[in-house]
């Protein structure tokens, strides 16, 4: 079982919009986790300009359409030591644009590739890129949305998965370069259908369809009610973190081996209740 507390970017006014209250502010916390927030929305919005490239798109095409004032989160993720049957987290697509995701040494993560699982093990000073849905549905099902899921671990694990999603205002049009595609991705988006399971989006199953209104539309639908619950709990696990921190010895986070890295790791972790 994982717990997660999520960071939220409130330089962006849709964000504030959506529930100024309950979402955490990353501008009030540690320097480090804001560089760390920062550095990997630059990544991502890099990855997307490849993207764009790579597929010789009209530039900041892709940018433009979906991502100028993106829906961002940072999220922390601790597992518990998981016996055999268990999963940390179970097979799900991730709902954004694109995820960057920071593994500690543990292990455990795995993604699928035509019909076969394959563990993604950790490498020192690597980060994992996932294709999210959304990315995958405007592109035709060209960019792919990768399955992926964390296996039993027989230590306790921590990963920090920074997702980016659109822009609140962005329109669900899908584009048309990858229109050749269309017929093939529709065969695999029935199959999904049939498979029942195959829509799970990120761990609290928002829409399985995408509709064609903005991210707002779409977010207000699956999102946020799901979120107004979550946060209540999350702002106490964040307090649980903050405290942590601030034990933690000066040196700690300024010393030589100071890094944007996670190292976030409570000696007692007391189980919030948001669960129970
Ligand atoms: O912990 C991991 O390595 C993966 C986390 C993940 O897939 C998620 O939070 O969506
Ligand atoms: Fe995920």
């Amino acid at each position: 079982m994982a717990h997660t507390f999520y960071l939220y970017d409130m330089d962006s006014k849709f964000v504030q919009q959506v529930d100024p209250n309950l979402r955490l502010d990353v501008k009030k916390i540690d320097e480090r986790f804001r560089k760390m927030f920062l550095a990997m929305k630059n990544t991502v919005l890099e990855l997307l300009t490849s993207f764009e490239k790579i597929n010789d798109m009209k530039e900041e095409r892709l940018r433009d359409q979906f991502a100028k004032d993106p829906d961002c989160s940072l999220n922390a993720n601790y597992y518990e030591k998981t016996e055999k049957h268990e999963w940390g987290i179970e097979s799900h697509l991730d709902k954004g644009l694109i995820t960057l995701l920071y593994q500690d040494q543990t292990g455990g993560l795995e993604a699928e590739y035509e019909g076969k699982w394959y563990p993604i093990p950790p490498i020192e000073g690597t980060l994992v890129i996932i294709i999210g849905r959304m990315l995958e549905h405007f592109t035709h099902g060209v960019a792919k949305a990768a399955w992926h899921r964390v296996k039993a671990h027989k230590s306790d694990r921590i990963s920090w998965p920074f997702f980016l999603s659109p822009s609140f205002d962005a329109k669900f049009e899908r584009l048309d370069e990858f229109k050749w595609n269309a017929e093939k991705f529709e065969a695999l988006e029935k199959k999904r259908r049939i498979n029942g399971s195959g829509f799970r989006c990120g761990t609290y199953e928002p829409g399985n369809e995408f509709g064609s209104g903005t991210y707002r539309d779409w977010h207000n639908k699956y999102v946020v009610n799901a979120n107004d619950r979550k946060n209540k709990g999350q702002i106490k696990i964040w307090e649980l973190e903050l405290s942590f921190m601030e034990e933690r010895s000066k040196a700690e986070v300024d010393g030589p081996n100071k890094k944007y890295a996670p190292l976030v790791r409570p000696k007692v972790w007391r189980k919030p209740n948001m669960y129970s």
